[in-house]
Formats: structure tokens, sequence, C-alpha cells
């Protein structure tokens, strides 16, 4: 969302809680895949059984978010052999056929706090569509086409988990006037971006080249912001997502929402540096949350209010879970709003929330649309980065040994 879009969502009195209206925000699938294994030499493998379950959840607030609204070369590399591993319940967990060795060097530019990982060899396989999309479009104006899944659930799980690992992250603040005052705004949800907007590209070595003529571009054409190149990890999901949905982009947002307390409010992406009737891919790995979607008022486009359409009074829910692709398309943005709610992350019949790792890829057609989406997704502050050892993000201190 543009900081045009904020201060429109500020120009009138925020309502508390639930029952929202407007503009005004608010603001885990367990798989287990078991081979059963009579044996200690259970190769070949069949299919794995997939078991899932579903919980219920409760929406706890709405209030906060002040919404916001390299290149590399694969190289060859040896297979390492899939190990089985034997549970004591007389299950051997299915070790993949898989080859996880990096598929080539790490991604890297002066922008980046540290080198970005490529992807490991299976999951840079596992780019395309795993089915065809399902339409939906049973809303006014709205034109959606869900993958379900895209990418199978444990593919979907190591490539949500590497993201998670791999990337730098921000929980960006801002200063926003907000009825005359200013007012600190702290986005419930780590962040990230990549890209450059289409009056531009990288060249092999990283620097920023005039799109039309090819040539280096003034150091001051990004006042506000260091543009950075799509790593490896995220531009392969990119450049077969172009494919599948016949669409280009330039962009990648990240979302991680942490637990159920990390949400993001009503508001769509209708940013005017985007193409008229944007495409958006927007995916989803590791933890499933709701994204809800509801018909902007009707009053407010000059249509009557009467005979309201699917959505506009009751927002219509979607389960996002791990390795689904909702694309985003047509009158969408220009007529709908969408959110991800906080959840209760640990209610009576609710496990844990898990993280969740949110992409969407966008076309951003200037400057300005740049210097937009760096503010509010990358900021000035610190780097966050993920501790594998205790599951959490951690602020991420600069390796100044070799300096
Ligand atoms: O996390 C999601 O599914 C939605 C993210 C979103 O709407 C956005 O980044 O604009
Ligand atoms: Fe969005």
């Amino acid at each position: 969302m543009s900081k045009r879009t904020l201060d429109a969502f500020f120009a009138a009195p925020k309502p508390k809680k639930q029952k929202k209206s407007g503009l005004y925000k608010e603001d885990s699938k367990g798989v287990i895949e078991l081979e059963p294994s009579p044996s200690p030499s259970p190769s070949p493998s069949p299919l794995p059984v997939v078991v899932t379950s579903k919980e219920t959840i409760e929406i706890v607030s709405d209030d906060d978010e002040i919404a916001v609204v390299s290149e590399t070369k694969a190289v060859k590399s040896t297979s390492v052999a899939a190990p089985v591993i034997l549970t004591n319940t007389g299950f051997a967990i299915a070790a993949p056929d898989r080859d996880t060795s990096p598929s080539g060097p790490p991604s890297i530019h002066p922008t980046y706090p540290f080198p970005i990982p490529s992807l490991p060899r299976h999951l840079l396989e596992s780019m395309q569509p795993s089915k065809e999309p399902r339409a939906i479009n049973d809303g006014i104006d709205l034109d959606l086409l869900c993958y379900e899944p895209y990418m199978a659930s444990s593919l979907a799980r190591d490539y949500g988990e590497f993201l998670r690992r791999e990337l730098p992250f921000y929980r960006v603040q801002y200063k926003i006037n907000r009825f005359g005052k200013e007012t600190e705004i702290n986005t419930p949800r780590y962040t990230t971006v990549f890209g450059i907007d289409d009056t531009s590209r990288f060249s092999p070595d990283g620097q920023i080249l005039d799109a039309r003529t090819g040539k280096p571009s003034p150091a001051n054409k990004y006042k506000t912001c260091r543009p950075r190149p799509i790593p490896q990890c995220l531009q392969s999901l990119l450049d077969a997502t172009s494919e599948c949905t016949n669409t280009s982009y330039n962009f990648a947002l990240v979302n991680y929402y942490a637990s159920g307390q990390d949400s993001i409010s009503f508001h769509s992406d209708d940013e005017h540096f985007l193409e008229k009737e944007p495409a958006i891919a927007s995916f989803s790995f590791l933890g499933a949350r709701d994204f809800l979607l509801k018909h902007k008022p009707m009053k407010e486009q000059g249509q009557p209010v009467e005979g309201a359409k699917k959505g506009e009074d009751k927002p219509m829910k979607f389960n996002l879970t791990s390795g689904t692709l909702i694309l985003m398309r047509g009158k969408t943005q220009s007529n709908w709003l969408h959110s991800i709610p906080k959840r209760a992350s640990n209610g009576v019949r609710a496990p844990a929330i898990q993280g969740r790792i949110n992409i969407t890829f966008r076309k951003n057609m200037t400057a300005a649309g740049t210097e937009n989406y760096y503010r509010y997704n990358v900021g000035t502050g610190p780097v966050w980065k993920w501790d594998e050892k205790k599951k959490e993000m951690k602020l991420h201190v600069a390796d100044t040994s070799d300096i």
C-alpha cells in the first residue's frame, strides 16, 4: 500500500475493534508424511500418506496496524544419498530422494546485509506449478486464480524454511500524519523487499542501468533507498510464476507473520505506480492463515448500497495453506480489500499459530514506486535474521571481522 493510500486511510476516525467498515483495518496445518516400514530397508518408496489437520481459530482484535499499508550461475554439484530415518513407532519417515546441495553460489550485492544462498537443487527444480489453477469469480468484479497447491507440501515447507532462514527482514516503523497529529506506526509483521521498477534494470554485476538506454543511471535517481536485485532464490519462483500466469513482475515483497499477533489490515494493492488492473501473485508458505476479502463499500464507488454484493457485508474467507498461490487480477484490486487478520495463537481448540511466509510478485512502473516499496518494507531500522537454534527472529549483528 502506498503513502497516498495511507493518507486517504486516515482521513476519517478509526472504528475500534471488530465490525469495521470502509478502509479501516483490523489489524496450521500439520502435515506428516509417513511411509509404513515393515523392514529396515523400505525402498523403493510408495507414494507418501499425507495426514492433515485443520484448526478452528478466532479473531482477537482488529486494531493496530496501520496497514500499509544476481544473478548467479548454476554450478555442478554432487547429489547426497537420502537417509532413511527409523522411528520408534515402527514407521520410517520417508526420506525423499532429493539433491539438497546448493544450485549455485550465493547471491551477493552491496545492499544485502549478508550473502543469500542459492536454492538447494531439489527446490530449484520444483518451481513450476504442480497443478492447474481454479478460477474464483463469484463476487462482483472479483477475479482470482487459485493454485491449490502450487507447490506440494514437503517442498513448500523446505522452501518456506529456506526463505525464513536466509532472507534479511525488517520491522518497519514510520510516521504518518493522523488528524493533524504525527503518529508512529509499527508495521505488525516482518517485511523485506527486492526489485527495481520498469525504468531501470540491474547489470549482471549489480549496477543500476537505465532500462531504455542500458547506460548507468545517475547516482541520485533513487534518493531515499538503495534498490536491491532479486536474489536467485526468489527470482527462480518469480520466473516460473511469470510463465504460468503470463505476466511479468519486477518486485518481490516478502512478509513473515511470526505469530497470530502479526497481521496486515484491510487494504488493496492498487498503487498508482502499478499497471492498470494489476496482476498480483501471492504465495503462502509454512503456517496457514485466514485471508479475508471484502468488496469496497458500493457507496464509496458511487453505486447504490442496496443489494450489496457478495463479500461487501461479510468478508469471504480463505484458509491459505502452505504452497498455495492466489493470483489477484483484473478489477479485483480496484474493487476489493484484503487482509490477514490477527488470530489467537493459543486458543483452547487451536494449536499455536505457526509462522507464515507470504511472497507477492508485482510489476512496478515508476522510480517513485520503488522508493515507496523500500520505505515501507525495508525502512531505516535494524536487520532481523532467523535464529535456527532458538527458532525465532533475532537482531542481526553485522560481521565486522573482515573490516
Ligand atoms: O500475507 C498475505 O497473504 C497478504 C499480504 C498482502 O496483502 C500484501 O503484502 O500486500
Ligand atoms: Fe496486499
